[in-house]
């Protein structure tokens, strides 16, 4: 597609349900390159707005638009068949299943659109094993390839998550609270490992994450919902000192607390 098509571009999203305005004529883009956050108190609309962008929600308004084609209303297998990853936390029988065999099964059923069976009747391909690795490599779990999942810390587990959702070989990636239940240091690797990938990969990246440190420090771009609606957009610095955006934190002390690293 041509470049002159940011790669996601939102105009006008909106979404009810039974009465209640969830979100309410969100307009954004998201370039390659860019690790954007989306932030907003519990319930401003976030989780429906990345429901809207992957296709598990259809809205009742507006226009999603990835490299310029339409995907409003598209079913979530083929939006990320156009690019659109997303991370998700590993399931349970897949923690039994080593390390690079959870890749191998992504990049399999990217490639092969098989995922589970394969593995259900122990068929997992050879061929994955080596992109498998250099995926590891990557994301620094090279030398935790053969551990059981079970056995991993849990900063090492998000990571993994991380590998799998790039096996897609995704243009925009959209990471739910991806630091959520980690330790401050292993939240900092995390979004500067993000930020590496998105640097040296070129694509996009939208996060929602409730730890304001994260999001000033690692963002660089940042859009504020509050009930439904964009409040504010701009980089980290001009975001921080808008008074719309104080007045909904005001009181959580989030926007300034200070990082709790140990
Ligand atoms: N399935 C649903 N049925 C009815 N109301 C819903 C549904 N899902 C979300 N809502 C409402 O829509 C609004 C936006 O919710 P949403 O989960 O998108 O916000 P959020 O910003 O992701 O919140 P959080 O940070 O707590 O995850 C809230 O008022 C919520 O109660």
């Amino acid at each position: 597609m041509s470049n002159s098509y940011s790669l996601l571009s939102v105009k006008g999203l909106s979404k009810s349900y039974q009465g209640v305005q969830a979100v309410r004529g969100v307009s954004f883009d998201v370039e390659r390159g860019e690790l954007l956050a989306m932030i907003g108190p519990n319930g401003a609309g976030k989780s429906t707005c990345f429901n809207m962008l992957n296709g598990q929600i259809r809205p009742n308004a507006g226009q999603v638009r990835i490299d310029g084609i339409d995907t409003t209303g598209v079913s979530p297998q083929k939006i990320f068949r156009l690019g659109v990853g997303r991370t998700f936390q590993i399931a349970q029988t897949y923690l039994s299943m080593t390390v690079i065999e959870n890749v191998q099964l992504a990049l399999q059923s990217d490639r092969a659109g098989t995922y589970g069976l394969s593995a259900f009747f122990g068929t997992l391909s050879r061929p994955w094993r080596d992109e498998a690795m250099a995926l590891l490599e990557l994301i620094g779990l090279g030398n935790q390839a053969d551990r059981l999942c079970s056995e991993l810390p849990y900063g090492d587990v998000k990571r993994l998550e991380l590998a799998i959702a790039l096996a897609g070989n995704p243009k925009l990636l959209l990471m739910d609270e991806p630091a959520a239940g980690m330790s401050g240091r292993e939240r900092v690797a995390l979004m500067e490992l993000t930020a590496r990938i998105v640097r040296e990969r070129h694509i996009g990246v939208l996060f929602t994450e409730h730890d304001m440190d994260i999001v000033f420090e690692h963002a660089s771009r940042l859009i504020v919902l509050n009930r439904g609606e964009i409040i504010a957009a701009g980089k980290p610095a001009e975001v921080r000192e808008d008074p719309q955006v104080q007045a909904v934190y005001l009181g959580s002390g989030s926007l300034y607390a200070q990082a709790e690293e140990h």
